[in-house]
This record gives C-alpha cells, sequence and structure tokens, in this order.
C-alpha cells in the first residue's frame, strides 16, 4: 500500500457542500474519507454515495453499540450503502461483533457487492489512564483492556480494530500482521492535541504497525488543508 492510502480524512462538517469541497481538495493526497456522526446525522446516508460518486473510498463511523440483532441490521444497511470500513463497539459483546460479520458476509454475497472491513472501536483516543480507571471504574491498564477487546475481536471474525497509537504494537503482537489497525489520535509534532489524550506523532504510528491513520482537525481545520495533508504524508514516511 502506497503511504498516502494509508491515510483517512475525518470529514467532521455539518453539510453536503463543506464534506464535497474537502474531499475534492484532498482526494488526490489521502487514501479515503471518514463520514462520522455529525456529517451521517446532518446530511443522511446519501452523503456515502454523494463522496463515492467522487472516487472516495469511505470508513463509515458510526461506533455501532446495541443488541446482536440492532446492530447486524445496521451493519447490513451501511453495507448496501457502499461503507468500505464500518465499525462497531467491542464492548457490545462477541456475539454482537459476530452478528454484525455475518450480516455484513450475508449482504454481500445477496448483492455482489464489495466487502467492507468490519472492526471494533476499542478504548476511545480521548480517555486517560485516570478516567478510565476512576471516572468509568474500569480496573487494570488501558493497554490490556484493548488487546483483550482485539482479541475478541478478531474472534469473532472482525477484520480488525480502532485503537488509540500508543497501542499498536501490543495489538499486532497479539493478533498478527493481517490484523487491520485503524488508529485516530494522530497530532504532527508540535501541533495541538485537542481532546484527544493517548496520542503520537504520524510517523511513530506507521513505525508501530499501524495500517490507517485518521487525522482530522490537523487537517480539516488547517488554513491549508492540502499542505497540511501533504506535510502529514510526509512525516508517515
Ligand atoms: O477512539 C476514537 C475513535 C474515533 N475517533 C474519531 O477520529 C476522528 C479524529 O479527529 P481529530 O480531529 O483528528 O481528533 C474523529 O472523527 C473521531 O470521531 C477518535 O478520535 N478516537
Amino acid at each position: 500500500m502506497n503511504t498516502r492510502d494509508r491515510l483517512i480524512v475525518a470529514l467532521d462538517v455539518d453539510s453536503p457542500e463543506k464534506a464535497i469541497h474537502l474531499t475534492k481538495l484532498l482526494s488526490p493526497y489521502v487514501g479515503a474519507f471518514k463520514v462520522g456522526m455529525e456529517l451521517f446525522n446532518s446530511v443522511g446516508p446519501e452523503i456515502i454515495y454523494t463522496l463515492k460518486k467522487l472516487g472516495a473510498n469511505i470508513f463509515v463511523d458510526l461506533k455501532l453499540h446495541d443488541i446482536p440483532n440492532t446492530v447486524a441490521r445496521a451493519s447490513r444497511v451501511l453495507t448496501s450503502h457502499g461503507a468500505d470500513i464500518l465499525n462497531v463497539h467491542a464492548a457490545g459483546g462477541k456475539e454482537m461483533m459476530q452478528s454484525a460479520a455475518q450480516a455484513v458476509n450475508k449482504e454481500v454475497l445477496d448483492k455482489g457487492l464489495t466487502r467492507p472491513l468490519v472492526v471494533a472501536v476499542t478504548v476511545l483516543t480521548s480517555i486517560s489512564a485516570r478516567a478510565f480507571k476512576e471516572e468509568i471504574g474500569f480496573a487494570g491498564e488501558i493497554e490490556d483492556k484493548v488487546v483483550n477487546w482485539a482479541k475478541l475481536a478478531q474472534a469473532a471474525g472482525l477484520d480488525g480494530v480502532v485503537a488509540s497509537p500508543q497501542e499498536i504494537r501490543a495489538i499486532r503482537q497479539a493478533c498478527g500482521p493481517e490484523f487491520v489497525i485503524i488508529t485516530p489520535g494522530i497530532r504532527p509534532s508540535g501541533g495541538a492535541v485537542h481532546d484527544q489524550k493517548r496520542v503520537t506523532t504520524p510517523g511513530e504510528a506507521i513505525a508501530a504497525g499501524a495500517t490507517y491513520i485518521v487525522v482530522g482537525r490537523p487537517i480539516t481545520e488547517n488554513s491549508d488543508p492540502v499542505q497540511a495533508a501533504r506535510n502529514i504524508v510526509s512525516e508517515m514516511n
């Protein structure tokens, strides 16, 4: 895979015009675009079709988390809309993840679609070690929880996980070289971290074994998004 194909830009915007503008501007420099809750809920599923018509690969980041039947049905619908990557929460459990994977596989077979990657969100990159223990009440270390959830996702038939770049090496060791690791919480050296807590630079994430990195504000809120994306790809090398 080319370095630039490993860069996914988070389109955290509230209108189709802004999303289309960024997609046209950045498509030559990045591998894919992420449609998250803000854009999906502002525009609706048609944004997936609109951006795919522009030739973009789309990660639909809705972080499904519900009972197995509900998540399976939602996963089937997102597959039919043409998501290239979709995700569920690992905290939903093995049965939920298995149901999602099976529903996606069935939809792909029934409709002759290209199979999307189905990945599990582990511990959000905005969660600090203190919040993990004192607020949410988990015992132990974040890395152990992330690795356990990654192994559970793999056993459930998922393709990979979303995790912080700080846990990449441990996940790689536990789940092997083919397992997909998508890492938000990426900040260029010296850049503002915003609400992210477990961050690294693009270069550190790739060196640790990330399959894809996700970058939003450092690109989309930059006065020159193209240069920001090009700088990040350079930092990945
Ligand atoms: O643990 C997670 C899971 C998802 N995200 C998403 O990634 C982007 C990051 O945006 P930045 O502006 O680069 O912080 C955003 O869309 C999140 O919803 C995450 O950050 N952490």
